[in-house]
């Protein structure tokens, strides 16, 4: 059996709705389909979650919102007229979007995951009524009812383990079953979503809970590259790569497939094939597990990501001192801030964050704490910090790889603020500015693919 997730860009108008019915239909193992909220049509066109995201705002400042409601009514109505769904089902997908502003949230952030989810629940249930109307039997798998259940993070929740349980009931299902992407019920009864791109999420744990034999990803490119298609013409594709790379890559920018969707698919050994809607007889890019691959270049792929700040301390006899890391990190917990990273040297500790953590003022306020407990000799927050990723299971067998990195960037007088090798086998982050990440990605990746290196 297995699960399907279409995402937005495969379900942005009716053209794309007939066009993953016929993939479901080409295969009687396609049982599960995962479904995200219509995405863009065009360039600049708005996806369905941005407009309710819009909405949500729109009610929180009393600002007024029926021409927001209108246009995502409209973009459900014109896929329902194009399948001539009976009328009953227009009405119910335009006073749940109505209905919004009076149901009750517990704060504001579960505001927001109760608007936001709509895009998808309204999704599911729109397809699950043109499989039905078009002769195939479909059942629409509401979360609430199926008990897909997540942690009370209103907009970043994460799995709880007694969802998997659950879904194992609906396993080896005779008709087809529509679950709709990117949200859950937290224990008390309340919406939460996953972070943005969180179908793929849904997609494995439904293909963990379901026990596929694949997870087949559908979304509107015909592979994942060795580089974001957007940055570099005609990049390599990727044909085989592994759980572990494809976390590093899709934590670095490979936002193809979200990061915390590998977890369900490798804790149940399922692999991942990500694959083109439109061009659906393409072999797509297949993930899978590590010891079922035997890699043959130096670098898979290379990444960048803009989403991170660092902070910097220089305190000589740092190395000396107990206690400094313990403090400061009591300090960000003080203030619920994660870390992703801290290089250090002999005197200098470097913290990298996810800067979407903060405010303004939070950092000002946490910069000043920190200031006045540890008493650094310099402190830096350094606002425009990039991180490039270099990803490959084959690059542990060259001692030259990081020279390789490095040469091309500095040629370009490219700085680099940090180099982090060794604490994954499979990665070497860099960090640099912000306006540097995309020529030295571009810069890494010609260096590695257009010479095309082989391993012996
Ligand atoms: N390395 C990569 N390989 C392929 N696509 C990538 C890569 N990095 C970023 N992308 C982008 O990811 C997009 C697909 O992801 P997304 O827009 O979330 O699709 P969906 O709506 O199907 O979930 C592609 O159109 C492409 O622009
Ligand atoms: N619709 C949600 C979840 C999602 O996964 O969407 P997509 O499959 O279009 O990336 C979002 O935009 O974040």
């Amino acid at each position: 059996m297995k699960v399907v997730k279409f995402g937005g860009s495969s379900l942005a108008d009716a053209d794309h709705f007939e066009q993953i019915i016929k993939i479901i239909k080409s295969d009687p193992e396609r049982k599960a389909v995962v479904v995200s909220a219509p995405g863009t049509r065009f360039k600049g066109d708005i996806k369905v979650t941005d407009l309710l995201i819009k909405y949500a705002n729109q009610f929180l400042n009393h600002e007024p919102f029926e021409n927001t409601q209108t246009e995502i009514i409209k973009r459900y109505q014109a896929i329902a007229d194009h399948f001539q769904l009976p009328e009953n089902v227009m009405e119910r997908i335009a006073t749940t979007i109505q209905s919004l502003p009076l149901q009750t949230y517990s704060d504001d952030e579960f505001l927001m995951a109760g608007f936001k989810a709509q895009g998808e629940y309204l999704n599911a249930f729109l397809l699950t009524a043109v499989l039905n109307k078009i002769g195939m039997p479909t059942q629409f798998m509401d979360p609430k009812e199926v008990g897909f259940l997540v942690s009370d993070n209103a907009q970043d929740a994460h799995v709880l383990d007694a969802t998997y349980a659950n879904l194992a009931q609906f396993r080896n299902p005779e008709q087809h079953l529509v679950f709709p992407g990117f949200f859950g019920f937290t224990e008390t009864g309340q919406i939460a979503t996953f972070s943005r791109g969180g179908s793929d999420i849904t997609g494995s744990i439904v293909a963990k809970g379901l026990d596929a034999d694949v997870y087949e990803n559908f979304t509107d490119v015909d592979a994942i590259y060795s580089v974001d298609p957007r940055m570099v013409q005609n990049p390599k594709s990727i044909k085989v790569m592994t759980y572990r790379e494809m976390r590093e890559l899709s934590y670095a920018g490979f936002s193809v497939f979200h990061d915390e969707a590998i977890l369900p698919a490798i804790e149940a050994q399922i692999p991942i094939n990500v694959r083109n809607t439109n061009h659906p007889d393409l072999p797509g890019t297949m993930i899978v597990p590590e010891r079922t691959f035997k890699p043959t270049g130096l670098v898979t792929g290379v990444a960048s990501s803009k989403r991170f700040a660092a902070l910097y301390l220089h305190r000589y006899l740092l190395n000396k001192e107990t206690g400094f890391t313990l403090k400061l990190l009591q300090i960000l917990y003080k203030y619920n801030i994660s870390y992703e990273h801290m290089p250090s040297g002999i005197d200098d500790l470097t913290i990298i964050f996810d800067k979407r953590q903060f405010t303004p003022e939070l950092i000002e306020q946490m910069c000043a704490e920190i200031q006045e407990v540890l008493n650094p000799d310099q402190l830096e927050w350094i606002n425009d910090y990039a991180i490039i990723m270099i990803v490959g299971e084959g690059m542990q067998k060259s001692p030259h790889t990081i020279e390789d990195i490095i040469r091309p960037l500095s040629d370009h007088e490219i700085k680099i603020h940090m180099i982090n090798q060794g604490a994954s086998k499979i990665a070497i982050m860099l960090g640099t500015n912000e306006s540097d990440a995309e020529q030295a990605v571009k810069l890494v990746y010609q260096h590695f693919f257009d010479n095309n290196r082989i391993i012996d």
